[in-house]
């Protein structure tokens, strides 16, 4: 199969693409594999990084206010979309897929216009805006959350989960927190922003970082690339506990995350299928700042079966995260129930079944 697959901007949206990569290649060593992103968005460094061939396309997203800035982003989608079909016309793919961010906008609409079957994927329980507008022309559209197939046209829709739960959960743990310093006989509790890293997580995680002093497990506290550099300068980083650890980013999440024992963080759809995938038992604090509240839907659907606790960032303080975090930390028989109701939501084939229906439309 050729494959050209489109996503971007956040992880959330490509580690899902390089996970469907990484199982069709399983399946299909033959498999041919072309990656379209931006220049700005995260894909630039993770996809190269991954060896994966990788060609960009120029566009940005459209402002919710009216603004001039939204004609330049009308002439970039149309001069997007004539470079996307001059990738597709040289690469000549059997099926094209889109993961979600608006780069997948063009490069999506370029291959249904140039007659290559289609499928996007929807990772949230509310649909993108780009997702959205490409459903009217693509042939399928994977979900994984059963809500949000009323924001698409039924016919197309399968379930299929998201196939970075199928990644996850195809690994054994093999002490890879040693690399970070941590030590394989402490439970871990790991703190992270999402993919981008997320400021009133870092701060109130950094002034409650004394409070973690002597406890009987060890915290791995993720910043995001761009949160790094000022924080390490502050005091309370200068000045760590022995059992807290500060990184800027875990480019082996997979690896890491079967020896996590809980996870503080957002509610991005990427990492709540790594969750369930795995059993992780998790506090969630959605970002406010995302479409239609998404994340707190995305979050819910966890929240209401057991299996993740919620804590809304406008009640972030470092006393609630510790006093939150202490707790589901000090007590295992908490953590297994909510491990146990976590993996009842999980998608362990996910990815196979995407390829089920990526098969299907390519014959
Ligand atoms: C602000 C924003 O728009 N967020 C969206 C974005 O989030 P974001 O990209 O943060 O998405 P997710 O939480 O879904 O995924 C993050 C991914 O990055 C990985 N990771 C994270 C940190 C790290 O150090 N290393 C690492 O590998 C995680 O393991 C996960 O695979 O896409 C998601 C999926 O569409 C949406 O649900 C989110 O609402």
């Amino acid at each position: 199969m050729r494959l050209l697959i489109s996503g971007g901007g956040t992880g959330g949206h490509i580690y899902p693409a390089l996970a469907l990569i990484e199982a069709l290649k399983q399946k299909d060593p033959t498999a041919e594999v072309l990656y379209v992103g931006t220049k700005r968005g995260l894909e630039s460094k993770i996809v190269p990084d991954a060896g994966i061939p990788f060609k960009t396309v120029e566009i940005q997203g459209f402002k919710r206010s009216l603004s001039l800035e939204n004609f330049k982003t009308i002439y970039l989608f149309l001069k997007s979309v004539r470079d996307a079909k001059k990738i597709i016309k040289d690469f000549k793919p059997d099926v094209v897929v889109g993961t979600g961010g608006y780069v997948c906008g063009s490069v999506v609409y370029a291959a249904a216009k140039s007659k290559i079957p289609t499928m996007i994927h929807e990772q949230n329980s509310v649909s993108g805006v780009t997702n959205k507008f490409l459903s009217h022309y693509v042939d399928k559209i994977g979900i994984c959350f059963p809500d949000v197939k009323k924001d698409f046209p039924a016919e197309k829709v399968v379930f299929t989960g998201n196939p970075r739960a199928q990644q996850v959960a195809g690994i054994q743990a093999d002490n890879s927190l040693l690399q970070y310093g941590l030590k394989p006989t402490l439970p871990t509790l790991l703190i992270f922003g999402g993919s981008r890293g997320a400021e009133k997580i870092n701060q109130t995680t950094l002034e409650a970082v004394p409070l973690f002093n002597d406890r009987p497990y060890q915290v791995l506290f993720v910043t995001g690339r761009a949160h790094y550099d000022k924080l390490i300068k502050q005091e309370n980083a200068q000045n760590l506990p022995a059992n807290v650890v500060i990184q800027p980013y875990i480019a082996n999440m997979p690896q890491i995350l079967p020896e996590v024992a809980a996870i503080v963080g957002r509610a991005g759809a990427t990492s709540l299928a790594e969750i369930t995938a795995l059993g992780i038992p998790s506090i969630l604090i959605p970002s406010p700042y995302v479409t239609n509240d998404h994340q707190t839907k995305n979050a819910l659907s966890l929240v209401d079966s057991k299996a993740a606790e919620l804590l809304p960032e406008a009640q972030l303080t470092s006393d609630q995260l510790y006093q939150r975090a202490d707790k589901l930390m000090s007590d295992q028989q908490y953590r297994l129930q909510m491990a146990e109701n976590a993996k009842k939501a999980g998608v362990p084939d996910a990815a196979d079944q995407l390829l089920a229906v990526l098969e299907q439309i390519s014959k």
